[in-house]
């Protein structure tokens, strides 16, 4: 069997697929955030390790982990974890959503060689701005940096004792020379940094160490199980569900929102706010277009009516709806593409009487589908083309929300039948490759379950709503 362990936003997930790649079990833990400050985002990391031991701890009542011939990481992207010399962690780690690095983040994108070597704007999510925030707001704790580590290869130097990256998830850094996949140390320099303070990289299908024999001993596993490089959590989902070629794509409705596309080669272009980032599989590169708040801004309009997302969507039943008066803008914590603005906010506009929870929640999804319509023109605005469009990620569960849109985007949207097709799924693939010296091949298309087509006699009101969406945007720039 092989293991993909997945460290999202909102929880960890443990994933075992058998040789047939079918899942043999899962278990999962939740994470929260902590918003100590507007904008801000932080987790500690110590949270993540208890998350993967409550999820080993369930998955090894329930499979026999000696099977396990490879482990494989999948994790939230950007996330600062900051560890001293002697590898204890200095404070929070400041995660992909937190934006107080904006002023830094501008800074470092004004200076050319960034997005000359990145291929990418500098966003305030980005780890490099994070860290000349942390110089300039905590220098005490600046001068004690030793290692910057993202999220998942933090739970990598646990499981293995090594610090060690791999490409996609380095790919977020701004400190990555995406095309040559290998640190930029004249970047590095910029944040005060140098490579001595990176880990050494790999490819997400190779074997970045061994799991230490403590931790085998813990739960069963043999000695000596290989830990593939794994992918940050977008690539590792398209490794699940395919997404290796170009034409293909897929659409996540998680915390984030997010339209990621496997390109031809490497294909920057940072004008129009999309990442250019490398793959999870060797010579390999995609895009993405992504939203800050997609089932964050659903979930956070939930604990204002004091319903969960499933019951919000449940309760709009399967029929889609025109759009309504009121508009939703789902900038809870800035957004990136295609705006790449920190400082904006969300807004409801054109509330009246008759808006009730069920209009209200109809605008929310309505605003995170305007908000990917706006990240599929700036992947299309590259010359990068979508033939094949899966959705994955929690929201992708309501059909009224794939319905709405497919509509709005003007394409078919499969989903892949039941089943865990994310970035856990991926990270096991990625462990069976490290294992096994299986390549792309194995990266198959999953059974899709449903198409959804867009409702063909609402594509000109929502084709109006967009427009509404857009000139709204406008008008709110500098406002909120
Ligand atoms: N039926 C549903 N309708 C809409 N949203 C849902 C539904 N079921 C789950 N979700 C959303 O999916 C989210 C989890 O998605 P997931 O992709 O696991 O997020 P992440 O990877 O960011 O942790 C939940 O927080 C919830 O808002
Ligand atoms: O910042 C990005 C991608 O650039 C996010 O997609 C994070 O990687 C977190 O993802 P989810 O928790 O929403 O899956």
């Amino acid at each position: 069997m092989y293991l993909g362990l997945d460290l999202g936003t909102s929880g960890l997930k443990a994933l075992l697929i058998g040789e047939d790649q079918e899942p043999r079990a899962e278990a999962s833990a939740p994470l929260s955030v902590s918003r100590p400050a507007s904008g801000w985002s932080e987790q500690a990391p110590a949270d993540w390790i208890a998350a993967a031991e409550a999820a080993l701890d369930a998955l090894a009542a329930e499979a026999d982990l000696s099977a396990v011939r490879g482990i494989g990481l999948s994790g939230q992207m950007h996330g600062a974890t900051l560890l001293d010399a002697s590898g204890e962690v200095l404070r929070p780690a400041i995660l992909w959503n937190d934006t107080r690095a904006a002023a830094e983040a501008a800074e470092l994108d004004a200076d050319p060689a960034f997005r000359a070597i990145t291929g990418n704007i500098v966003f305030p999510g980005f780890t490099a701005p994070k860290l000349l925030w942390v110089a300039r707001h905590e220098p005490g704790i600046f001068a004690r940096v030793a290692k910057v580590l993202l999220p998942k290869d933090y739970l990598r130097l646990w499981l293995t004792g090594e610090a060690v990256s791999e490409m996609s998830d380095a790919a977020g850094t701004s400190w990555l020379d995406v095309g040559a996949r290998d640190w930029s140390e004249p970047l590095l320099a910029k944040t005060g940094l140098s490579r001595a303070h990176m880990p050494r990289l790999v490819e997400g299908s190779e074997v970045s160490g061994h799991l230490r024999p403590e931790l085998a001993r813990r739960w069963g596993f043999l000695p000596s199980v290989p830990v593939a490089g794994g992918g940050g959590d977008n690539a590792a989902s398209a490794v699940g569900v395919g997404v290796v070629e170009a034409g293909r794509a897929f659409v996540s409705l998680g915390t984030s929102g997010v339209l990621f596309a496997a390109t031809e080669g490497f294909a920057p272009a940072p004008e129009t706010a999309v990442h250019s980032f490398c793959h999870a599989l060797p010579d390999r590169w995609h895009q993405m277009g992504v939203i800050l708040a997609a089932t964050d801004a659903l979930n956070w309009f939930g604990r204002l009516v004091g319903q969960g997302p499933a019951e919000l969507t449940a309760a709009l039943g399967a029929e889609l709806q025109p759009p309504g008066r009121t508009l939703f803008l789902p900038y809870l914590g800035g957004e990136r593409t295609p705006l790449n603005d920190a400082a904006i906010r969300g807004a409801f506009i054109g509330l009246e009487h008759a808006t009730d929870t069920a209009a209200a929640t109809r605008a929310v999804l309505e605003g995170v589908a305007f908000a990917i319509a706006d990240c599929a023109a700036a992947l299309a605005a590259t010359g990068t083309r979508i033939e094949h469009l899966l959705a994955v990620g929690g929201g992708s569960r309501s059909d009224y929300w794939l319905t709405l849109l497919a509509t709005v985007l003007g394409t078919d949207i499969a989903r892949p039948e039941a089943g865990d097709y994310g970035g856990a799924f991926g990270a096991a693939r990625l462990a069976m490759m490290a294992a096994t010296g299986a390549g792309a091949e194995i990266a198959t298309p999953p059974p899709v379950e449903r198409h959804f087509t867009p409702v063909a006699e609402l594509t000109g009101a929502f084709a109006e709503g967009l427009a509404r969406y857009r000139a709204a945007q406008s008008a709110i720039r500098g406002l909120t």
